[in-house]
């Protein structure tokens, strides 16, 4: 498994080992002795999965209560994946990286606690799935505002953005609640 920094300290993209043959191709999508040595010691307990058409923004979302780390892959198409920092100690706070995870470049992202994360969907449709370092918890789920002006996230252009009806009321980054 190759570790590449992304532009936020602590969030890392991961590129498995991939191994080809006639038949098509084989790679580990977890391993936990090697997530604990190459990328951190978090364990995981809960997997998710979602499918979104073309256009579906799903974000920017984090629990201030049980704060969870992900690990996001794609199984089916692509997604543009945004994490920001909201740790008040970090020197990094409300600073924002862009990835593009699909299931053509297999990248994952790991996302410690602490960060809000969200995707906006690019291809027709994307199967996501990621795995969870606690469980969910209704209380303690958080939005902010994809496209707050603050943040000045730099997301793809496009005609239209489909947002759930929680995301549509999501708070300005401003007026969220952080981490310490
Ligand atoms: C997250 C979650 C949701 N649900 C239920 C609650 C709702 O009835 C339904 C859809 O939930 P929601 O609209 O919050 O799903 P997403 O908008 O995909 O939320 C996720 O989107 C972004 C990208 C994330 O990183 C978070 O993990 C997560 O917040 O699934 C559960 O039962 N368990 C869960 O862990």
């Amino acid at each position: 498994m190759q570790v590449t920094k992304t532009s936020l300290a602590d969030v890392l993209l991961l590129t498995p080992k991939i191994y080809k043959d006639a038949r098509g191709h084989f790679f580990e999508s977890f391993n936990q002795q090697e997530f604990h040595q190459q990328v951190s010691g978090f364990d995981f307990v809960q997997d998710n999965q979602s499918r979104s058409v073309k256009n579906v923004l799903r974000g920017l979302h984090y629990q201030i209560i049980q704060p969870q780390g992900k690990l996001v892959s794609v199984l089916h198409g692509e997604i543009y994946d945004v994490v920001v920092d909201l740790r008040r100690s970090s020197a990094q706070f409300g600073q924002w990286t862009a990835n593009i995870l699909s299931a053509e470049n297999r990248q994952q992202i790991w996302v410690p606690p602490g960060f809000a994360h969200g995707f906006l969907v690019m291809s027709e449709y994307a199967d996501v799935f990621y795995k969870t370092t606690d469980f969910y918890s209704p209380a303690g789920e958080r939005s902010i505002c994809w496209n707050d002006p603050q943040l000045a996230i730099n997301w793809p252009e496009t005609m239209q953005i489909i947002l759930s009806e929680k995301d549509q009321r999501a708070l300005p980054f401003s007026a969220a609640e952080y981490y310490d």
